[in-house]
């Protein structure tokens, strides 16, 4: 979907070229007085530079052509004046995302997202400052206008809330999304992109605010999944010329060249209600006596200072609780309800998504993992859950090659410099967007070995194929760097975990029959965020005691 020039950007380049004289100017008048070369790169035209260089699809592909062709793990772009470098390695990301994140950690001005989307309450795409920072310790939100509590005690609470071992705060959810996804799955297992869509959907919303989803008409589901696509194709930074010419957006939606516009409004709708709507669902809920529980509740609960959460007795904390939200601004309860918002969830359907491919093309491996299941839980009677978590090497690794194979956002989520900056004795300019080339660093074979194209879980063991191999990387290159690296990591990590090995005990899975010789079998689309197109399975029950157990959780 995320094209450079998406809707009828075309028409506004040549509006907008007069604009572009001012910018290009102060660029290069800015650039003449840096001594350094630029990372290299493609020359360019004069004016638009890269622009019409970039290919609509599946750009981090020709990234990493440039990379090779160069001889340079970063290069550098200029998009209408704006400059672009691209980190082809994880070198260079550990480098400069990690080791020097105090000025990497932003994110560009991408007005078509925040402004005319409505994006701008997502801590994700916000710049980093206070704002951002507060809003990531979300504890914060309210912690603040507590004034005695010191920024110690807010990381604390941050720590205790999200640390990646309270899974108390999830698995029980995770599992019971899970459970009702596999009898889904038995009842209508032809539509089973729909379920996985839903099972994401639904824990997400059950964990983040104690919504119990139904069906996938829920509404919830539907704005969240709406608001997504809008992310998707606006999330790249680059995939509308707005981006690169704010002024843009000041051009009335009725203009032939102004689609964006019409594109924005459509999408607008649906993603300012998204934090309207949580915020209003979790305030009702505070008043309620039987409040169910929800990740967001339990941070409004633990940030107050005579409160705790022992034995989580509701009312009077969520009383004294409901007070501090109450006094805070609309805006800070709105982006207090996004620390783990619906965002989340499409990044998670992907991979479900990823995985039943991988099985599909790859029935040898379904049949060795199925083996690696079978092995631990067959005497106990019951599908695999989170007491088998860290016993199952090859899942663990086919989790990795699920997540590597495929890397959800190919290219992350931009990142901006603040200031300028050194790298191998090139010149990084200050407000340089920063891509991290997820894909080219997931697909490098001094990383993860030879054939990175080839679905191989096998990779990521040791040489006795017994025990992963921890000398590796993680795989994870699709959830960011640094201190912007994504926070639902081990949610999402878990996620796919639990239903890879749930799917595993209990059902077969293959193309449909022809479905092998279709054109877009194995295909994705183009984007942020990538999805294989969609594709026609046949997934049956192992044999009767598997669906004997599925059934058994109805
Ligand atoms: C396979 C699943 C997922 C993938 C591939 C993924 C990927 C990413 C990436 C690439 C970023 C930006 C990192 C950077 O800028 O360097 C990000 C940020 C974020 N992710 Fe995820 N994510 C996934 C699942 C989740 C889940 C399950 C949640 C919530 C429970 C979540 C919540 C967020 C949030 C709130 C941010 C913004 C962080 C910030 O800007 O400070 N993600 N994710």
């Amino acid at each position: 979907m995320a094209t450079l020039f998406a809707g009828d950007a075309r028409t506004a380049i040549i509006a907008s070229l007069s604009l572009c004289g001012a910018a290009v100017a102060v660029y290069y008048a800015k650039r003449s007085t840096v001594k350094l070369p630029l990372p290299p790169g493609p020359s360019g035209l004069p004016l638009i530079g890269n622009a019409l260089d970039i290919p609509a699809e599946n750009f981090w592909l020709k990234y990493k052509e440039w990379s090779d062709q160069y001889g340079s793990d970063v290069i550098y772009l200029s998009i209408m004046g704006n400059p672009v470098v691209v980190l082809n390695s994880l070198a260079a990301c550990k480098e400069l995302l990690e080791t020097r994140s105090s000025i990497y950690s932003s994110r560009p001005n991408m007005p078509m997202m925040n402004e005319l989307i409505g994006f701008d309450w997502h801590f994700g795409f916000m710049p980093y400052g206070d704002e951002w920072k507060g809003t990531r310790f979300n504890f914060l939100i309210v912690a603040k206008f507590v004034t005695h509590f010191s920024v110690e005690e807010r990381r604390k609470m941050f720590q205790q809330v999200f640390h990646p071992t309270r899974t108390e705060f999830y698995r029980p959810k995770l599992l019971k999304a899970v459970r009702n996804f596999l009898i889904r799955l038995l009842d209508d297992p032809k539509d089973y992109f729909a379920h996985c869509r839903l099972l994401a959907g639904a824990f997400i919303l059950d964990v983040t605010y104690g919504i119990d989803v139904k069906n996938e008409d829920d509404i919830y589901i539907a704005q969240a999944e709406r608001g997504m696509a809008a992310m998707a194709a606006a999330g790249t930074a680059s995939s509308y010329m707005v981006d690169f010419f704010p002024s843009l957006k000041y051009l009335p939606s009725w203009l032939p060249g102004a689609q964006f516009k019409r594109e924005a409004k459509a999408w607008r709708k649906d993603v300012t209600a998204m934090p309207r709507d949580c915020l209003r669902f979790v305030e009702d809920g505070l008043a309620s006596p039987s409040v169910p529980f929800a990740v967001g509740l339990e941070i409004l609960i633990s940030t107050n200072r005579n409160g705790g959460i022992p034995g989580r007795v509701w009312p009077p904390y969520c009383s004294r609780s409901l007070k501090n939200m109450m006094m805070i601004t609309k805006r800070r309860r709105e982006l207090f309800m996004t620390y783990l918002d619906p965002s989340g969830s499409d990044t998670t359907v992907s991979s479900f998504k990823t995985f039943f491919l991988a099985m599909a093309q790859n029935p040898d491996i379904q049949k060795k993992a199925q083996g690696a299941v079978d092995k631990v839980v067959s005497e106990l009677g019951r599908l695999p859950d989170f007491t088998e978590y860290g016993t199952l090497p090859y899942i663990e690794a086919l989790v990795r090659e699920v997540l590597r194979w495929r890397p959800v956002t190919p290219i992350a989520v931009p990142h901006q410099v603040t200031q300028d900056d050194v790298y191998h004795g090139y010149h990084i300019p200050a407000d340089s967007t920063i891509l991290p080339n997820a894909w080219a660093i997931a697909h490098d074979p001094a990383l993860y070995g030879p054939n990175p194209g080839v679905f191989d879980p096998s990779r990521f063991m040791n040489a006795s194929q017994t025990e992963i191999n921890h000398d590796m990387p993680m795989g994870y290159e699709a959830f960011g760097y640094g201190r912007r690296i994504c926070p639902g990591l081990h949610i999402a990590v878990e996620s796919v975990w639990l239903f890879a090995v749930s799917v595993l005990a209990a059902f077969n899975v293959k193309p449909a029959d022809g479905e092998s010789e279709s054109e877009n079998f194995g295909k994705y689309t183009s984007g942020m965020l990538i999805h294989p197109y969609p594709f026609e399975l046949r997934i049956v029950p192992r044999d009767p005691d598997a669906e004997a157990m599925v059934r058994s959780y109805d």
